[in-house]
Formats: structure tokens, C-alpha cells, sequence
């Protein structure tokens, strides 16, 4: 019998930190459209850092993440549309407009060892929203497999459908990925997501060896338009699910013209493994800092790759990122 894979598609969430979070309502709904009949189960859209990202901290989104929700919906009558959420950078308030827009799923991500602050987002969306709810837990690298479950336990006990190793700076290897869905998958009773970066060229490997060890759930984007050096390429992912017998449900040719007509025109540049996107799998960085410590670089005339060993070296976390500028100014003081 053939297992059954959920794909959750991140261009319009995780793509957005590639173009600094300027997503139009027009843009979403012919991605939404192509996806759509791409019969992608679930399509993410919310600002690269989640609904409420939109700040000087993270940058201004260009259309809010309630217009590019409620577009999305309207233009999606088979694929669901999901959102995502941090805890304090959005709030029950933006949860609740995000529903009323038509999010059918929403994603509750915290630092993997700070799932505690998830509990009144994930039992407010579940029990007075009624959407299905995800367990996000990022940077799932800096955890042990064992505080991983711990925490994955503390998701479920608040009443997510699901939880998710979020392997958020590429830094996860194959085998660090089995053991740790085994682990979830052998102690938990919801299901088990995984979600990766490509840094080290590893999000299709990690992707299936995720599914390999009982993952139901798991992340693509077409293209791979995400943060770093991207995702795992969703039309990629389901060619390679396909040949092993898994069922995604999506159509590969539909969404190989999703990606090649509609996504890569959007991409300022193709999202490839350069050099600060390896160094943020190596250094196990939040791959959204790419950019951010880019222009650290060229402002304090810093090597990129110095402030991100750096970062990763004190282990600067998502949130954190004011510290970028920091570090590349202390840097620079250094190099004086
Ligand atoms: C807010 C982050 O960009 C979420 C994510 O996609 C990750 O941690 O990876
Ligand atoms: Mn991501």
C-alpha cells in the first residue's frame, strides 16, 4: 500500500523573505491559481516572518497578510490555505482577522525550545477558531532529539494536529533528521511535519528521510523560493515522492509550470546555494539572516560569512535580528 504525503507549499510564505516580504494581492492569487490546480493540498501565505511580520524589524510587507489571505482564499477552491505565526510578533487579534479572511490552517512557531509560548495561540486558533493547528518548533538543530520530543510533547498537549522539526538554517543532516522524526513519530499521537533549507544541498535528502522514518507532513517550495538557499523544490519533491510510491496528490506537470512560468519570474535572482547560504547550514543560522547580514557586510565592509560564523558561533536565534548589524559593527571594530 502506498503512504499518503501531506505537502504544504511555502513560496508564498517562506518566498516572501526573498523579496523582502513585497508580495502583491495580484502576484498571490496567479501563484494561488497555479497551485490550486496543481492540487497542492495546502498553500501557506503570510509575510516571510509570519502574520503581524510586517516592521521595521523584519521589513514592511507590501500588501498586508490579511488582503494576500482573503485573495488567496477566494481564488483556492481545492488547495487550503494556511498561515503562519510567532507568538509575539503576531497576536490573537491578527489570528482571528487571518481566519475571518479564510485561513483554513495556521502554523504556531517558536524557538524549538520555547514551545511554552505557544499554548495560548495554539488552544485559542484550535478551540474558538476551529482551524487545524501546527506546531512549528524552529532551529531544530540546536535541540537534542530528546528536548526536540519534549517539547513536540508540549505542542500536542495544547492541541496541535500536527508538529514540525523545523530544520530553519539548513544545518540538519540526513541522519540527525531520521532519529529525530523517529523519535517524534514512535512517542507522539498527532502527526509529524518536517520542514527544510537547502544549505547544505540537503532538503530533498532530508525531505525523504523524514518521510522514511513515519513524517506525514512536509514542506516544499516551487523553485525553491525560500529564505537561504531556499526549500525543498516542491516540483522536485514530487517527482522524487512520486518514484518511491508516495502519494502527494499533486499534479507534477502543473506544478513543474507553476514554478518554471509563474514563480521563477518573480525570483530577483535563482535561488542557489551561494556562498552565505552554505555558511548559514554550517554555521546553523536562521536562514532568513542571508540578507540581512548582506547588507551588514557592505555597510561595515565585513566579510558576510565572518558575521554569519559569528552568529552562529553565539547562537543568535530568530528574533534576534537586530544582533546582525551588532555583530558586523564589532567586526569592523576588530578588523581597525
Ligand atoms: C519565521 C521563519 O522564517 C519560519 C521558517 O520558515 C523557518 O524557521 O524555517
Ligand atoms: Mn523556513
Amino acid at each position: 500500500m502506498s503512504q499518503e504525503i501531506t505537502l504544504v507549499e511555502v513560496a508564498l510564505r517562506d518566498g516572501s523573505h526573498v523579496i523582502r516580504h513585497q508580495y502583491t494581492k495580484e502576484k498571490v492569487i496567479e501563484v494561488t491559481k497555479g497551485l490550486n490546480e496543481a492540487k497542492v493540498p495546502y498553500i501557506e501565505v503570510s509575510h516571510g516572518d509570519g502574520i503581524g511580520g510586517s516592521s521595521i524589524q523584519y521589513g514592511f510587507s507590501k500588501d498586508s497578510d490579511i488582503e494576500l489571505i482573503r485573495a488567496a482564499k477566494e481564488n483556492s477552491p481545492f488547495s487550503k490555505i494556511a498561515c503562519l505565526l510567532l507568538p509575539g510578533v503576531g497576536t490573537l487579534d491578527d489570528l482571528k482577522e487571518a481566519r475571518e479572511a479564510g485561513a483554513d490552517m495556521v502554523r504556531i512557531a517558536t524557538h524549538v525550545t520555547e514551545a511554552d509560548i505557544s499554548a495560548e495561540h495554539i488552544k485559542f486558533a484550535k478551540n474558538e477558531l476551529g482551524m487545524e493547528v501546527v506546531g512549528f518548533l524552529m532551529m531544530a538543530h540546536m535541540a537534542s532529539p530528546e528536548v526536540l520530543l519534549e517539547q513536540a510533547k508540549l505542542m500536542e498537549s495544547y492541541g496541535a494536529d500536527v508538529v514540525y522539526c523545523t530544520d530553519s538554517a539548513g544545518a540538519l543532516l540526513p541522519s540527525e533528521v531520521k532519529e529525530r522524526i523517529e523519535l517524534l513519530v514512535a512517542n507522539l499521537n498527532c502527526k509529524v511535519g518536517f520542514h527544510a533549507h537547502n544549505n547544505l544541498g540537503l532538503a530533498i535528502g532530508n525531505t525523504i528521510a523524514a518521510v522514511e522514518a513515519g513524517a506525514s507532513f512536509v514542506d516544499g517550495s516551487a523553485r525553491s523560493m525560500g529564505a537561504g538557499a531556499g526549500n525543498a523544490q516542491t516540483e522536485v519533491l514530487v517527482a522524487v515522492l512520486d518514484k518511491m510510491n508516495y502519494q502527494t496528490g499533486v499534479d507534477l506537470f502543473k506544478i513543474m509550470d507553476v514554478a518554471q512560468d509563474i514563480i521563477a519570474p518573480l525570483l530577483p535572482e535563482p535561488v542557489i546555494i551561494d556562498n552565505d547560504s552554505l555558511i548559514l547550514g554550517y554555521a546553523g543560522v536562521y536562514s532568513s539572516f542571508r540578507l540581512f547580514a548582506q547588507r551588514a557586510g557592505k555597510k561595515y565592509n565585513v566579510d558576510s560569512r565572518s558575521i554569519l560564523m559569528e552568529l552562529g558561533k553565539i547562537g543568535v536565534v530568530g528574533g534576534q535580528e537586530d544582533m546582525v548589524m551588532d555583530i558586523a559593527a564589532q567586526l569592523s571594530k576588530r578588523q581597525e
